[in-house]
This record gives structure tokens, sequence and C-alpha cells, in this order.
């Protein structure tokens, strides 16, 4: 399966500017997901892919076919990409069967009956629906129209498979089984496949890479621990997972450790952030989980920072509790398992928990 090559990618509707020059590289038989809020340029990133869209600036390859270059002017019609499509609506022909709705794009190529029949065969096995091919889209369930949708992306042998919120019109306990057996089948067939979404939790169980977007630029690329544990920018933090962010000054520089200053009060020790200097103002992120309330008494001093901090209010959300939490001028949210905080009147936080980045403004965070 081929590598696919987006450089310096430009996208402009009207006066506005939705893709910033973005570039990419997706490995061969990789899962990337391009993930970031409503409206950061996901989809016409997607759509530039496709050929639905024309950039308005640099080109995109795979292997060795240009798909769209904007200097030379190439540009290669959508039909000819050979790429497999599935979006939100699963789009399947209502007056066709499960079968002929597979057999469609088989025919459009020109693939002979006896073949067609193996090829669909094959591509209804992978999804699990062999046994309804002769069923129509209406008597089938959201999740096994989706999956059909799937096969049929698959069962022309697609270069590349793209993937636009496949799973957004299932409810919540489909979309878990769907995510499941989704990340089976790319694994199986080993294809290359984009997939955009704006739900953490779903490209983080299902990619090998993430490039994290925010209006029309990439924050980051990177794994799903890569982007979770050591976020480029507070915005990362603040898109994935729950996260804290505090306010304050560089106080000194150890050989380990770079502490901080907290706006309030308090001094924290973070894993040492080589690029600051004493008196840079700073924020850190520390996600909520990592915020220890229960093990504060007993965690130890030399291997935690601890803080005075006074509980504001507590919520039971099934396995855990949630506490929000007073700590010098900030507040913070906090985990546990157990709901005996009341006498918490410190907090304990690892410095390797702790991360650094210049100062930022914590409004537009909350916006993220
Ligand atoms: N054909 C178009 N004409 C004008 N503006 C458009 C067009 N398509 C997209 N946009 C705008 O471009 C921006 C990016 O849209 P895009 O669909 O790429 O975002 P997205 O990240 O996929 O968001 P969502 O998750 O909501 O689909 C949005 O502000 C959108 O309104």
């Amino acid at each position: 399966m081929p590598e696919l090559v987006i450089d310096g990618l430009r996208k402009r509707f009207g006066g506005n500017t939705i893709l910033n020059g973005i570039s990419l590289t997706v490995r061969d038989g990789e899962f990337f997901t391009l993930l970031g809020p409503s409206g950061c340029g996901k989809s016409t990133t997607l759509n530039c892919v496709a050929g639905l869209e024309r950039p308005d600036g640099g080109s995109i390859r795979v292997a060795d076919t240009t798909f769209v270059d904007h200097a030379t002017g190439a540009f290669l019609e959508p039909e000819a990409r050979n790429l497999g499509l599935v979006f939100q609506s699963y789009a399947l022909w209502p007056h066709m069967t499960i079968a002929g709705n597979l057999a469609y794009p088989l025919k459009i190529r020109r693939v002979g009956r006896a073949r067609q029949r193996e090829l669909i065969d094959d591509a209804l096995d992978n999804v699990g629906m062999k046994h309804l091919r002769g069923r129509y889209p209406h008597q089938l369930s959201g999740g096994q129209q989706q999956r059909v949708a799937l096969a049929r992306a698959l069962v022309y042998a697609p270069s590349i498979l793209l993937l636009d919120e496949p799973l957004s019109n299932l409810d919540a306990q489909l979309r878990d089984q769907a995510r499941a057996w989704l990340k089976r089948l790319q694994a199986q067939v080993g294809i290359t496949t984009v997939y955009v979404t704006h739900d953490q939790i779903e490209a983080l169980a299902l990619s090998d890479r993430i490039a994290v977007m925010k209006d029309g630029d990439m924050l980051q690329v990177g794994t799903p621990r890569e982007i979770y544990e050591t976020p480029a920018t507070p915005e990362v933090a603040a898109f994935i997972g729950r996260c804290n962010f505090l306010a304050g000054t560089v106080h000194e520089q150890t050989d380990r450790h770079t502490v901080v200053a907290l706006a309030g009060d308090g001094r924290l020790r973070t894993a040492r952030a080589a690029w600051a200097a004493v008196g840079d103002r700073v924020t850190v992120a520390v996600r909520s989980e990592n915020v220890l309330v229960d093990a504060a008494g007993a965690a130890p001093s030399d291997a935690y920072n601890r803080l005075d901090a006074e509980v504001l209010a507590s919520a039971y959300v099934g396995a855990r509790y949630e506490h929000r939490l007073r700590v010098g001028a900030s507040t913070v949210q906090a985990e546990s398992v157990s709901a005996d905080v009341a006498e918490a009147a410190s907090v304990a936080i690892r410095p390797e928990h702790c991360m650094v980045y210049p100062a930022t403004d914590q409004g537009e965070l909350a916006g993220v």
C-alpha cells in the first residue's frame, strides 16, 4: 500500500483561509487520524485528497501518482484516484440489495461477473455481513449499514481509504463495537487510512498516529501516547483529555527540575524545561488524573509536589469521583477512586506530570 504525501496544502473559501499550508506524510498501511475541533479544516483536507476540493496551494501525492499540484496545475479527477470513501451518511442505494450495492463500483470498473461475486463475498466477509447479502439497506440497522458502506469502499481494493466521521451516526454502544471491528479490519486489510474525527477517544483508540489541527494549522503529529503524554502545546493538552493550567513564573532552574512560583501561592517542581529562564512567565499543565487527592497524605514529599488545597465541590461520576479544588489562585480539577477527600488539605503532583509551556492566555485554552 502506498504512502500519502501532503505538502504545503492551502485552501481559501471566499476571503477565509481554511488551510494554512499543511504538510504531512501518511505511511504505508498506517491508520492516520485528523483530529481537531469543529471547523478546523479536517474535512477540507480530506476533500482535497479525494479531489472534491481544489487546493489554492501545495501538492498531494500517493506513491508516484500526483493527485494535485498547484504549482504545475496538475489535477487528477476524483474517479481516477482509486480511493475508498466513507462519509458520515452511508448513502447506500436503497433500491439495491447489499450485494447490488457492492457490485456497482465493480461494474463501473468492468470487473467480470464471477470475479465480482468473489470480491463481494470477501468484502462482506471482512465486515461480518456475508449472510445478509440479499437484504435491502432499510432491512439493516445503522451499524450494519455502516459496515456495508465500508465493505463497498473496500471491494475494489482502493489504494487509500478516506473516512470522514463514519461512526458519528451510531449510538454510543454501537460506536464502541464499530470502533473495535474497524480497527481489526483496517489492520487485517493493511490499507493506508486517513480518518477524520473530532472525538478524541475515537482518535486515541483507533490511530497509529494523530495530527491535531486547529484553525487550519497542524499543532502536533504523533502517536496517541505522544499526543496525550507529551502534548506539544497547551492547546493540544486542552483538546485531549482533562487538563489543568496553572500560571506562574520560573523561580529556579536545577539540574533535574524547573521550579515554578505559582500565581497566588505555592511552588511546583516540574520536569526540567531547558528553554525556560528564571523570571519567565509560564503555564504549567497537569492532567486531572495526575492531581492526587486521596493519596496526598501518604505521598513521599521528595517524589511529589505538595500544595495546599481547598475542596470546592465533589461529584460521583460512576467509576470515579471528580473534584474541584482551589490551589493558590487557580481552580484545579482532580479525580479519585475514593470519596474520602473531605479532609484533603493538600494535593500531590509528581514533577514529571507537570508540563511547562511559555505563558498562554488561559481564556483561549478554555475555548479549545
Ligand atoms: N464549500 C465551502 N464554502 C465555504 N466555506 C466552507 C466550505 N467548506 C467548508 N467551509 C468552511 O471551512 C471551515 C473548515 O471546514 P471543515 O469542514 O474542513 O472543518 P472540520 O474541521 O471538518 O469541521 P467539522 O468537524 O465540523 O466537519 C469551516 O469554517 C467551514 O464553514
